[in-house]
């Protein structure tokens, strides 16, 4: 569906000296730097996957969504989706994708919703019975009934994002490209929206991009996550295999059934003991076995086991470089 080879977009920045003389060097000599805002990527996406796309801020995620979307031209590399290269086939790529900038609406700021719908509908020549149909279906899903008549300008922030999600698939585009769709939300709006897109995907095998610096986003919608800094991809697989190679340690909580003195326990660190509820932390070693050796040795009440979460995974990768070489 989507496929990206040696992509790279580069920006010439002109360096900004201070004072008059600066200025005037800046302008004979138009000095400039090069930005490699996305460089060398190489990846694939099939039909009907949801894939997360992260990396910290300026990290190139926008700048590959805008050249997927056809809004920026690569420098270099190949990039098709559905077939069609973005940025030259505009009018049969755009009834082919549908795009949600969190940021910034699609939508007219002085039009109440449903006009501004409808302008969709005879952009994207959508047939009357389809965009009925779809549109019925969205708005009880997104409960668009309560402000379809609202102007968009008069919108809360969770409405807007709704009504656009709802734009941009009323034509049934089969990729969805959403640039930080919950950005700024509250949980439930977030729910909402998250499970809208799940149905989407679910229902109609629509294929979904997703850039997100919320990971319950991406723990709720994605199978596979791509890592991107300084424009190059660092990993892309799933969270659990993730989470195995860069997760935190692992919690194990046992309530003994009795105080004892001197609970250690090899292959695993003891992080706090109270009374007679100790907590392990426990990395290379199967939580079964370390069970097994506790119960060996003592008699247990109660157990818990929780995994590292997927927050901490990514900002100790973040904070720590840990994919910056060799990329995967
Ligand atoms: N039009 C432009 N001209 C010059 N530099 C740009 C332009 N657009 C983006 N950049 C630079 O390219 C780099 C990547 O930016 P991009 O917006 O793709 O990052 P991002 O991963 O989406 O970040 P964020 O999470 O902060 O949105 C940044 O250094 C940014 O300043």
């Amino acid at each position: 569906m989507i496929e990206i080879e040696n992509l790279s977009k580069h920006f010439s920045i002109r360096k900004h000296h201070q004072g008059a003389f600066a200025a005037w060097k800046n302008f004979v000599t138009r000095e400039a730097t090069l930005l490699k805002a996305v460089d060398d990527l190489t990846f694939s996406i099939k039909k009907g996957e949801t894939v997360g796309y992260l990396g910290p801020n300026g990290a190139g995620k926008s700048t590959t969504i805008k050249m997927m979307s056809g809004l920026l031209v690569p420098t270099s590399g190949h990039l098709t989706v559905g077939g069609l290269v973005p940025w030259k086939n505009r009018k049969a790529y755009v009834a082919n994708i549908g795009v949600v900038f969190g940021q910034r609406t699609t939508l007219w700021w002085d039009l109440p919703v449903i006009e501004s719908l409808e302008l969709f509908r005879h952009i994207y020549r959508i047939p009357a019975p389809r965009f009925a149909s779809n549109l019925k279906e969205f708005e009880a899903l997104l409960g668009l009934q309560e402000f379809k008549n609202t102007p968009v300008r008069s919108l809360s922030l969770g409405q807007r994002m709704r009504a656009d999600l709802c734009a941009a698939l009323l034509h049934d585009p089969q990729i969805l490209f959403l640039d930080e769709p919950t950005i700024g939300l509250d949980i439930l709006a977030k729910e909402r929206i998250r499970e809208f897109i799940l149905h989407v995907n679910q229902q109609r095998e629509t294929t979904v991009l997703l850039t997100t610096h919320d990971l319950s986003d991406v723990q709720t919608l994605c199978q596979r996550v791509m890592i991107i800094d300084h424009g190059h991809l660092l990993y892309d697989g799933n969270i659990p295999s993730l989470q195995k190679r860069f997760g935190g340690e692992r919690e194990l909580i046992v309530d003994f059934a009795e105080p004892y003195p001197e609970v250690s326990i090899p292959g695993a660190r003891i992080r706090q003991q109270d009374r007679s509820r100790v907590t392990y932390t426990f990395k290379d070693i199967a939580a079964s076995e370390l069970i097994r050796r506790i119960s060996k040795r003592f008699n247990i009440l109660d157990l818990t086991v929780k995994e590292p979460d997927i927050e901490s995974t990514i900002r100790n990768i973040y904070q720590h470089d840990l994919l910056s070489a060799p990329p995967v």
